[in-house]
């Protein structure tokens, strides 16, 4: 197997500067697979002032909307020519099923696709109501530089869900995967280039969080930064932020509710179950992790989806068959199975799986639990594997509070043939999503958000976009001017 060894990529190139590395191991197999640069504080340093320059000298800010535009479709193109290296590094680094991967990389191909359409769509607003003599335009700006920092789950999705839309508003930016899962961001950024994007503009910087992330977040030379990740990390970034007062966005954990009504289309509630639960190795900010079943159906339901989640194949992500990859580390695999021994140990009743499973890599068995009580770890804290929490209900009011009893509001899915059900329930959950029949789903055209503990801001969509712009308000004058002083 090839190794991939990767350098920071700034100002658009790889950067001979790094002595420092560390290697990947695939979860799935054990094997290293990369080697990424250990950046220091240095490193981010030099990124950063990239970044400033490319934003502050140009032409990248200065260019008109179609300009950029050409140029992201341009690096469209050029993902998509790339498209079966990126699936391979993100199954081989991530550890996730290849159909799920090819689903990632298809899918930064059209949030590039989207975002060059945005930037044609930079616009502010005209006030002519304001007076005699008097009008005002709302200008609408690239915010500046930007620091954004991904998460490991999605590594070029997640990336795709900011860079595009910052490079189509004119923003410069400086990206922080996770040390994980870094290969695809070094890839992206360097395709960004041969399409066109001019050194500067779309710089990687490798390593560590506390280290890497943390300078990155402080820095004085960034505009606004935008953050996916944990909930604990993305609280530590808002005090980051305060220390230069920087505008931030935050897409942090979930604990989504999927609540099916006695009502709904039981075949699509039982695959959204599953989809709900094991998508991504379960490994999913809007992952379905609680089921809320009413109880007329639920012995029959809960009994399909047990019976289903015991043929699904956990193991190698690039047989075309798996549904369940490895967990993304050995830390992390430990503490989903601590989650299931604390299932267990409070009570709830397991239904399937409930340990490790064999293999070389970090893999974890479809697991179900039926019988989840609010009280419950499994209930409440994001567990980021393959588990499900069951948990049976009798009226709409009673699985609406149930859904609500939750540090997060990310996303919920409800389950149901009738209208007013869907509506009455979407209106009344906390959470910045709902997705009625359908689960996992979405566009680029939609903009994704938190409430509560699963953050603010927006990702995607002209709300996502708007985010990378600022509005600069000119009030002017014309003709004479009724003088105030000194009359
Ligand atoms: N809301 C969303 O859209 C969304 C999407 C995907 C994942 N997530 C969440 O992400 C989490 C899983 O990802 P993770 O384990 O990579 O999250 P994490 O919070 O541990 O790390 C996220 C990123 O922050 C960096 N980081 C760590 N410490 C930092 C610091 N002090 N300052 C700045 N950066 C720092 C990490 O290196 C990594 O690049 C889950 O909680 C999941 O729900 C949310």
């Amino acid at each position: 197997m090839t190794v991939r060894s990767y350098t920071h990529f700034i100002n658009g190139r790889f950067d001979g500067a790094s002595t420092d590395f560390v290697e990947r191991k695939a979860p799935a197999t054990g094997e290293t697979v990369a080697t990424f640069a250990s950046g220091t504080q240095d490193d981010m340093d030099r990124a950063v002032q990239a970044a400033r320059e490319a934003f502050d000298k140009g032409p990248w800010p200065q260019m008109s909307g179609m300009e950029r535009a050409e140029i992201l479709n341009r690096y469209a193109d050029l993902v998509k020519a790339n498209f079966d290296k990126l699936v391979q590094i993100e199954i081989e680094e991530v550890g996730k099923p290849i159909r799920f991967a090819r689903g990632d990389v298809s899918g930064v191909v059209g949030l590039i696709r989207y975002a060059a359409s945005l930037a044609m769509q930079m616009v502010g607003s005209t006030y002519t109501n304001l007076g005699a003599n008097k009008t005002a335009l709302l200008m609408r700006e690239p915010i500046g530089v930007v620091a954004l920092v991904t998460p490991w789950n999605f590594p070029a999705l997640i990336l795709a869900q900011k860079v595009p839309f910052a490079l189509a508003a004119g923003c410069t930016a400086v990206v922080k995967p996770s040390e994980f899962t870094s290969g695809s961001a070094l890839e992206l950024a360097a395709l960004a280039v041969e399409a066109g994007v001019p050194a500067g503009v779309f710089n990687v910087v490798s390593g560590k969080g506390s280290v890497v992330g943390k300078t990155l977040t402080e820095h004085p030379g960034v505009d606004f930064i935008s953050f996916t990740g944990s909930t604990r990390v993305g609280q530590e970034v808002m005090q980051a932020s305060s220390k230069n007062v920087v505008k931030t966005s935050l897409e942090l954990g979930g604990k989504s509710a999927n609540m099916v009504f006695a009502d709904a289309n039981l075949d699509d509630a039982v695959d959204g179950a599953l989809m709900g639960v094991f998508f991504n190795n379960g490994e999913c900010c809007v992952s379905g992790s609680r089921l809320f079943v009413q109880n007329s159906i639920a012995d029959e339901f809960i009994a399909r989806v047990t019976e289903r989640s015991k043929k699904l194949k956990v193991g190698d992500p690039f047989d075309e068959d798996t549904d369940i990859g490895a967990m993304i580390d050995p830390k992390h695999h430990g503490k989903v199975l601590e989650y299931i021994d604390s299932g267990v140990a409070e009570g709830a009743k397991l239904l399937a799986g409930g340990g490790a499973a064999s293999g070389a890599g970090h893999f974890v068995q479809a697991t179900i639990f039926d019988h989840v009580q609010p009280t419950m770890k499994i209930f409440q804290e994001e567990i980021f594997g393959p588990v499900l929490s069951i948990t049976r209900f009798e009226t709409m009011e009673e699985v609406i509070e149930l859904a609500n009893d939750s540090p997060y509001g990310l996303s919920n899915y409800v389950w149901s043939k009738n209208i007013d059900t869907v509506m009455n329930v979407a209106k009344r959950l906390k959470s910045g999503w709902v997705q009625a029949n359908t689960v996992i789903d979405g566009a680029p055209q939609l903009p994704l958000t938190g409430v509560k503990g699963s953050g603010y801001g927006y990702e995607m969509g002209q709300a996502g976009f708007e985010e990378f712009t600022q509005l600069k308000t000119l009030f002017i004058h014309t003709g004479p001017r009724t003088p105030v002083f000194g009359r």
